[in-house]
């Protein structure tokens, strides 16, 4: 599912394949420039949806575009006609909820218990956003531990390591609540795991309401936080391995704006292309739940990113590392009912 730089040899098998192309982020090969700064090539964005205008004009004009409805108890949710079960809920979140979701993905959800994308490689990694802050150094002790040691103190050991700035970067997930098992593809209830914080339960809550089935309550059992740096992409997948396909998965987009494809249920469908900015909420019920879907690009330049107040607000805060990572990154934290 997650890709960094290549896309597979089926790249244009199908639409869905054939869409991720399209908007993947590729640098022009033979420009003058090139050798000196990679250029982004051009990428035609005229029929990527953009919700937060749509709203807007919505809200003056009273004026849908084609295929595009409100949601009937909510003029503020927004649905696609031919992919029931969908809901983009532009600007569901506050500044200050966007900015408190980033610092507790960076500086909680991404401690053990919960498991993350390095666990495979690495063990447990604790407090690897303070070490990347600190400029630390993640050593190997023995065949299977490894410690953050202070670069100077690292140089002294003469054994394999990695710096914690360059495995920030390339933290892609972790696992909050129920622990998704990446290499079974399900869940995996003998892990250890805490519960997913109350008010990430509240707020998921909140925001699943309007996808429920009437008299139903959203229990919020696991999630997953995906990291998101320049070209990485989250490719075609369905989202199977929970029991109850009518209850949504909520999904918050935080940092950077993304491109965000909601095929049909087969590949062979030409995706919806959308904007997902910081601040706003998806959900996938029923049958979008069977809906292959994915994020072929994040934008990090001033032009697209769309993350002007978001760094603002962040940049008050002591030594401006909340800011610094999220000018070039995204994070998605997706909410499941399991069960
Ligand atoms: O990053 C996103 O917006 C989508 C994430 C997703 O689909 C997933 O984690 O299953
Ligand atoms: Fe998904």
């Amino acid at each position: 599912m997650y890709e960094s730089a290549t896309v597979s040899d089926d790249a244009d098998r199908t639409a869905f394949r054939r869409a991720e192309k399209n908007y993947k982020l590729y640098y022009e090969q033979d420009s003058k420039f090139s050798r000196k700064k990679k250029l982004p090539k051009p990428v035609d964005l005229s029929s990527v949806l953009d919700f937060n205008s749509i709203s807007q004009d919505f809200n003056r004009t009273g004026v849908l575009p084609d295929g595009i409805r409100v949601a009937e108890s909510d003029s503020q949710v927004f649905c696609i006609e031919n992919r029931p079960g969908f809901y983009f809920i532009p600007n569901a979140l506050s500044l200050e909820e966007q900015c408190k979701w980033i610092r507790e993905s960076l500086t909680s959800f991404s401690q053990p218990p919960n498991r993350t994308n390095h666990n495979a490689i690495y063990g447990p990694v604790a407090d690897l956003f303070d070490s990347a802050k600190a400029n630390k150094v993640l050593v190997q002790e023995d065949a299977n531990g490894w410690k953050f040691y202070d670069g100077e103190e690292a140089k002294q050991r003469s054994c394999k390591s990695v710096s914690a700035s360059v495995l920030l970067r390339k933290l892609r997930w972790s696992t909050l609540g129920l622990q998704f098992d990446w290499s079974k593809r399900n869940y995996d209830v003998s892990l250890p795991h805490n519960n997913i914080p109350d008010a990430l339960c509240q707020l998921a809550k909140k925001h699943a309401a309007i996808a429920m089935p009437a008299g139903e309550e959203f229990r919020p059992e696991g999630a997953i936080v995906n990291y998101f740096g320049l070209g990485d992409t989250l490719g075609g997948h369905l989202d199977d391995m929970e029991a109850d396909w009518s209850k949504p998965i909520v999904s918050m987009s935080l940092g950077c704006k993304a491109i965000f494809l909601l095929g049909g249920k087969s590949k062979e469908d030409p995706p919806h292309a959308m904007y997902l900015r910081s601040g706003d909420v998806v959900l996938m019920a029923g049958e979008a739940r069977e809906c292959f879907h994915g994020v072929p690009r994040i934008f990090i330049d001033e032009e697209n990113a769309d993350i002007g107040a978001l760094e603002s607000e962040l940049s008050h805060e002591s030594g401006h590392s909340f800011a610094e990572y999220i000018k070039t990154s995204r994070i998605n934290i997706n909410i499941r009912q399991v069960f």
